[in-house]
């Protein structure tokens, strides 16, 4: 146990039904899958082919390569006052890693005025590439998170927790660890966030499982990886439990991945509805504002680690 790494893989989910409607059976069939594998991993592989395979194992991670590629300078001017929005990169304790943010990049106006920040003579493949990209996977993000409200019965919420969620689209790229230097790419921590959809061009990204294993997620070119946050956990009153994970370089290649992350807007207050409270489920967590909470985390360098919740706002 402990930090051994096993290689079976996680739930898989298939989301590439259309007629996947609410009230439906398959729509009742998924969301029972969905309860059960966040119940026993906090995270599911979900099969989704709203984006055709070609253009997203070739053009999407073709436009996030040359990004990478830009100099270091260009790169950099990806910048935004919100913490872990801009670029990251150059950490003597991370020095595998790599990203840059694009917020709301499902919109397409801010998809091109990010882009024209690091290409000033215009780059519309790029632009296009995240925002679609962006749109996709924000249908899957509110398939499943709509889910999760009704399992646990609080479909009245639905609305209220939609209108006050935002995206940030991230991509990571993880060098090639030279001789002597260790394999970690990003280490162990759960994401602080609503929720995380994440597709990887290659395996490396790994998650511990509640005795304490780790495990292999296998890449395959047409699911994506569904991960929930601290966050959640918060407003569901520890219900929805997120997951530990890390990345891990194996292999010869650079890797790349792609993260559309789900947030609560900075100014909501995150708190369990009174439905999430009772006797037998006391309030774990003091409701908080998550901007200040994000704030926290990064100046406390405390977004990396088990227990940060708890120690931010549990009771
Ligand atoms: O690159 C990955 O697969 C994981 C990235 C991640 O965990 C994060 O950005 O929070
Ligand atoms: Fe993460």
């Amino acid at each position: 146990m402990g930090s051994e790494t096993h290689v079976h893989d996680l739930p898989v989910i298939d989301f590439s039904n259309p007629e996947l409607k609410p009230g439906t059976k398959e729509w009742n069939s998924v969301k029972s899958q969905v309860q059960e594998a966040l119940e026993e991993f906090g995270c599911f592989k979900a099969l989704f082919n709203k984006i055709p395979e070609d253009q997203l194992q070739i053009a999407t991670y073709k436009a996030v390569e040359e990004l990478f590629d830009l100099p270091l300078q260009t790169k950099i001017l990806n910048y935004s006052p919100k913490p872990n929005h801009g670029y990251l990169g150059q950490a003597s304790t991370l020095p595998l890693y790599e990203s840059l943010g694009f917020e709301n990049a499902h919109i397409p106006e801010e998809a091109e005025k990010l882009t024209n920040i690091l290409w000033p003579q215009g780059n519309p493949k790029f632009s296009k590439t995240i925002q679609s990209f962006s749109v996709s996977v924000s249908e899957l993000e509110q398939l499943v998170k709509t889910m999760i409200v009704e399992s646990l019965g609080l479909e009245k919420y639905k609305d209220e927790i939609m209108n006050s969620n935002y995206y940030l689209l991230r991509v990571m790229k993880y060098d090639v660890p030279k001789p002597g230097e260790k394999n970690i790419g990003l280490v162990s921590h759960k994401d602080l966030n609503v929720m995380t959809i994440l597709h990887q061009n290659n395996d490396g990204l790994e998650i511990q499982t509640k005795t304490g294993e780790w495990i292999t997620v296998k890449t395959s070119p047409d699911s994506f990886i569904v991960m929930t946050g601290e966050s959640f956990q918060a407003w569901t009153n520890g219900r929805v439990q997120p997951a530990p994970h890390r990345v891990m370089m194996t292999g010869s290649e650079a890797r790349y991945s792609i993260g559309l992350f789900s947030l609560f807007n900075a100014g909501y207050k995150v708190q369990a509805p009174e439905e999430m409270v009772d006797k037998e489920h006391p309030l774990l967590y003091k409701p908080f504002d998550y901007g200040e909470f994000l704030n926290f985390r990064w100046t406390h360098k405390h977004n990396m680690g088990n227990i940060t919740l708890k120690t931010y706002c549990g009771l």
